[in-house]
């Protein structure tokens, strides 16, 4: 008698490219700013909706920092990333190392307390509630002040409030890695991790400098290493991670059309690729959704998805006892689709 059939569930993955303050869905905007009486430029959800049409990152960025506005209250912060948590858990991300602009709320007077508490209350109780490990990066603008960004990452550490690393985000071009040289520098010397994001907009003198300047274990983005053939030998010599999120690429229009999409050239030239999200409402979806275009679009098959879910663990920033449970989970999601893992 042969075993039962097992459906599997969706593909197993760490969530390694993901903005907490781009997590909030539409409604929960409106909802978040009718509790906390925050005027907004939106006449109603309609009318929010019909902005999430970008041209380029800015763009986007305008409407993300425009809503990110409503989080005022710790348990504001605390609701957004349980919400986060619920979704991403039902998409399959097993493992989580989710960033946050803390700088977006001190900057507008929201206390770090409130801020790094209140997510701290989620991330904390991830696991029972959600069954999701975490790691929590603090992302700081590299459009703004260099100086805020170092006096924000000092008062983190004193603070004593635990946070696994940092990030750079927001508008890149204009914006090298090099001018955060001695904030990334800092951080090291912390034990803190250090990732950027980089060749999304920019071109690959942006991931180069990451890599140089800043030191960076990860690339959030970096698709635009492609144009480099110097850079993609030593990102592939170097097993440098690249959180690549095709359905953010397109709707910045960093790629044309997902048939377009770098991802799986990028996997075949033996780069560490991985598949994530960004900030889900406002691009389309959980990575779920990012696996599903990218089969639809590219052809991926079943051994192509279990080896970009299989990078995700190899980049995250996991202990090896976790992060060879989470491995043998994406062969058993292969095996049950009739796949074979490599030897
Ligand atoms: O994809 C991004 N790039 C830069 N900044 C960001 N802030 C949220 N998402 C992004
Ligand atoms: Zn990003």
């Amino acid at each position: 008698m042969t075993a039962p059939r097992t459906t599997p569930g969706p593909l197993p993955v760490a969530e390694l490219h993901l903005h907490l303050d781009g997590t909030l869905e539409p409604e929960h905007v409106l909802e978040l700013a009718a509790r906390n009486g925050v005027d907004l430029p939106f006449a109603d959800i309609d009318d929010l909706r019909s902005r999430y049409e970008f041209t380029d990152l800015q763009s986007f960025l305008d409407l993300l920092y425009t809503n990110l506005t409503v989080l005022r209250e710790r348990a504001d912060f605390t609701e957004m990333v349980d919400r986060y948590l619920e979704r991403a858990a039902a998409a399959g991300v097993r493992h989580a190392e989710v960033s946050c602009d803390v700088q977006a709320h001190t900057r507008r007077g929201i206390p770090l307390e409130t801020v790094m508490g209140g997510l701290r209350d989620a991330l904390d109780r991830s696991v029972a509630t959600h069954g999701v490990t975490t790691r929590l990066l603090v992302s700081f603008w590299r459009d703004g002040p260099v100086d805020e960004a170092f006096d924000l990452l000092r008062a983190l550490v004193a603070s004593g409030i635990p946070f696994d690393g940092i990030g750079l985000d927001s508008a890149e071009v204009g914006f090298p890695p090099e001018l955060f040289t001695d904030v990334f520098a800092f951080a090291r010397e912390h034990g803190l991790h250090v990732v950027a994001h980089g060749g999304e907009e920019g071109g690959p003198e942006y991931v180069t400098g990451a890599l140089d300047a800043l030191r960076a274990e990860r690339i959030d983005h970096g698709i635009r290493s492609l144009e480099d053939d110097a850079l993609v030998e030593r990102l592939v010599a170097e097993r440098v991670p690249l959180t690549v999120c095709p359905l953010s690429n397109v709707r910045l229009r960093a790629v044309d059309t997902m048939a377009d999409h770098p991802l799986l050239r990028m996997l075949e030239r033996g780069l560490v690729v991985s598949v994530h999200s960004d900030d889900p409402p406002y691009f389309g979806g959980q990575v779920d959704a990012n696996v599903d275009a990218v089969v639809e679009a590219l052809g991926a098959s079943d051994e192509q998805l279990a080896h970009l879910a299989r990078n995700s663990f190899e980049s995250a920033f996991l202990a090896d006892d976790e992060r060879a449970g989470y491995l043998a989970e994406v062969d058993a999601w292969l095996a049950a689709r009739g796949g074979r893992a490599p030897l």
